[in-house]
């Protein structure tokens, strides 16, 4: 099973990453699985007509034809979706039709039909066994049932039904290898662009937002809390005497200082707050749903926790900046502006200190 289905292992431990794996499934599949269907539908409806060159079937052409419709109006729908349950269930709906009409054409008993209309479904339903383990199951056990009514209706002979179970364990078990090999490469292709996002996105020695991620998720929230009606505030804390600190005990010190702050940062935030590392020894923090008073309260608390990093020359300190977003229109550039402009008046005040900034004149 772990062999067969490795990204299963790999997957449970985070439903945000699976979540997020599944979504990235859909995307890299979903055009193929609309092409899939498209050319099934089209086979389907060359299949039809070429069985009247064989045999005359009981069951009307045109009834047999009609169900050219639906196939084609759920091969259309696929092409809008990317939502992974959408996209497996339009799939597995398009092999459901298509064994109807397989059904619905062995009426009658057409000489040599039941070995060449069933593989009308096995495009379309490995098209989906990529997207999850019980799209696969699903889709094998479509495709090993489907045509059993055709045969067993049909009163196909022993060695003909022997054939047919042959035939579907050689597609089963090829499609079950493939589908293995095939899982691994896409997770780890997933994994490593992943990995790549996050890179590009977080600071390395920090772990922390780089400023141009955390603005655009700044912006992101700043319009939810505008459109919620809540207050927000940011603040911009800068370390005080840095260069100092680099300059007597060398660049590892500074960056161990770095990484502790950054932890007490951490530390000292909820969920919904974003922090980034906007600049060298500059971060920021956005606190959603908060007012300026209480944003003061929480810029004290940090101060203070800050001054518990101990560099080898004393306490580790830092000015802060606040500023609050009144305005729905201001831009989470203005509002990071007003605070780093509020933080660079602590620095003139003497440091170690917190300034809140101006309200900006709303015209
Ligand atoms: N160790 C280390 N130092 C850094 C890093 N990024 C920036 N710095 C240093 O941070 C220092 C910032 O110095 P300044 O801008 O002069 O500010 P400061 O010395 O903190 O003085 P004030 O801000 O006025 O209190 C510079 O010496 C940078 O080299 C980093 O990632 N690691």
């Amino acid at each position: 099973m772990h062999v067969l289905f490795p990204e299963h292992r790999q997957r449970t431990s985070d439903p945000d990453q699976r979540r997020e794996y599944s979504h990235y499934l859909a995307r890299q599949m979903g055009p193929m699985i609309h092409a899939l269907m498209l050319m099934a539908t089209l086979a389907y409806g060359v299949a039809v007509i070429a069985s009247m060159l064989i045999r005359s079937s009981p069951v009307p052409l045109l009834l047999r034809l009609t169900l050219l419709l639906p196939l084609l109006l759920v091969a259309m729908a696929a092409r809008h979706v990317w939502r992974p349950r959408v996209l497996s269930g339009l799939a597995l709906l398009c092999v459901l039709l298509l064994e109807i009409g397989i059904n619905l054409n062995s009426i009658g008993r057409l000489p040599g039909q039941p070995w060449v209309m069933p593989g009308l479904l096995l495009p379309v339903a490995s098209s989906v066994i990529w997207l999850g383990r019980w799209d696969f199951a699903i889709a094998m056990a479509l495709c090993a049932l489907g045509p059993l009514p055709m045969l067993l209706l049909g009163a196909a002979s022993s060695v003909q039904i022997f054939q047919y179970l042959v035939y579907m364990a050689i597609a089963i078990s090829l499609s079950t290898v493939l589908r293995a090999f095939m899982a691994r490469t896409l997770f780890e292709q997933f994994r490593l662009e992943r990995q790549l996002r996050e890179q590009a996105s977080t600071d390395g020695l920090t772990g922390l937002l780089l400023r141009n991620r955390f603005l655009e998720l700044g912006r992101l929230a700043l319009g939810d809390i505008c459109r919620q009606q809540k207050p927000a505030c940011m603040l911009y804390l800068d370390a005080d005497h840095f260069k100092q600190l680099n300059d007597d005990h060398g660049h590892a010190a500074g960056d161990a200082a770095l990484v502790a702050l950054a932890a007490v940062l951490r530390s000292q935030t909820r969920s919904g707050d974003l922090i980034g590392r906007i600049g060298g020894e500059e971060f920021a923090l956005l606190l959603p749903g908060i007012d300026q008073p209480q944003a003061d309260q929480r810029g004290e608390k940090l101060r203070l926790a800050v001054r518990a990093i101990l560099r080898p020359d004393g306490p580790l300190t830092v000015s802060i900046g606040i500023a609050e977003c009144r305005d729905a229109d201001e831009t989470i550039e203005a509002l990071l502006a007003r605070a780093d402009q509020a933080m660079r008046q602590a620095k003139r005040d003497g440091r170690d200190r917190i300034v809140s900034a101006a309200q900006p004149c709303i015209t």
